[in-house]
């Protein structure tokens, strides 16, 4: 069998480089005459990383670079943390694989503190998540949160130089980048909802792409993209912007979908929540449709006066 060849656009960080290896060797294993090659990029929302700019970014800037190498040609798919992609796609371009979900919780990581609810009054916790931060301030109000940016192991380092007492991170690049003790505590859904698409990696190609849409198959994992698609649904309705106060997490349950879902404001003087449950098939009609619960209850109103502050 003639040997032929696969390449994946990837940022340079640690996570990238671990979800586009994971990819690699997954569809190696599946195609023996296949050979991958990783193709490593900066994005501008890596330039901008550390820059207050990053506020204005937007999640699309750590994707654009990648999508333009793929319709150049330049490149095959590009491997995404779902939570990081966009929710439209451009012209010839489409969101192909949803693969296994890894742990969708937050964790919480501290070298002195073991859960959220030890932390003494007025300690420092690290977050530039709108979504985290509304929720830990609706817990505790007394709590100080601080900006905290950069990929996964800045972060880490910025904590280990005691600029914060805690830090929020999701599990899943913990546990993918093979620090899994630095979780004190999984923040369970019940106290802080994950974003939409959170521990699940995507594969976005060329639409028209027959021989690469074909040797992607395998990694298909459905029941992840019900979910995951669900959640990707409120927040499209929602016309969430780039950074957020919003969670949203669906589950299957008594083989139905189970989303959840949630607007705040940024000091968490107010949170709605809302859920509903359906059809497996109905997923996009239920993200769409708690999308419009929760304007009704007010998220529109909560929503703008988050966009001002921007
Ligand atoms: N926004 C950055 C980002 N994108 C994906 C992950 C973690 C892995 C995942 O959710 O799949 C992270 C880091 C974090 O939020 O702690």
């Amino acid at each position: 069998m003639t040997q032929q060849t696969l390449k994946i656009a990837t940022r340079k960080s640690a996570l990238a480089l671990w979800q586009a290896e994971f990819v690699k060797a997954r569809l190696e294993h599946f195609h023996s005459d296949l050979t991958v090659e990783l193709v490593p990029m900066v994005t501008k929302g890596d330039i901008i990383l550390d820059s207050p700019l990053s506020k204005v970014g937007g999640k699309g800037l750590f994707v654009k670079e990648l999508e333009v190498a793929m319709l150049e040609n330049r490149a095959d798919i590009a491997v995404h943390s779902m939570k990081d992609v966009p929710v439209e796609f451009p012209e010839g371009l489409g969101l192909e694989i949803v693969c296994e979900r890894e742990d969708p919780r937050d964790a919480f990581v501290s070298n002195t503190i073991n859960s959220l609810a030890d932390l003494p009054q007025g300690a420092i916790v690290g977050t530039s998540s709108l979504r985290r931060q509304c929720q830990i301030k609706a817990l505790r109000p007394d709590l100080d949160i601080r900006d905290l940016r950069g990929n996964v192991n800045t972060r880490l380092a910025k904590l280990d130089d005691g600029q914060y007492d805690a830090i929020i991170l999701a599990a899943a690049g913990l546990i993918r980048l093979e620090m899994p003790e630095r979780i004190q505590e999984f923040i369970e859904p019940e106290v802080m909802l994950p974003a939409n698409g959170q521990g699940a990696v995507g594969i976005e190609c060329r639409v028209d792409d027959e021989r690469v849409k074909a040797l992607l198959a395998p990694l298909e994992h459905n029941e992840t993209r019900i979910r995951v698609l669900a959640e990707r649904s409120m927040n499209r309705s929602l016309e969430g912007g780039c950074q957020v106060p919003i969670g949203s997490y669906a589950i299957i349950e008594n083989e139905q979908i189970y989303l959840r879902g949630l607007v705040g404001a940024t000091d968490g003087s107010k949170i709605l929540h809302n859920e509903i449950r359906g059809a497996l098939t109905e997923g996009d009609a239920l993200g769409t449709q708690l999308a419009e619960a929760l304007l009704k209850d007010g998220a529109d109103v909560i929503l703008k006066q988050v966009y001002e502050q921007q």
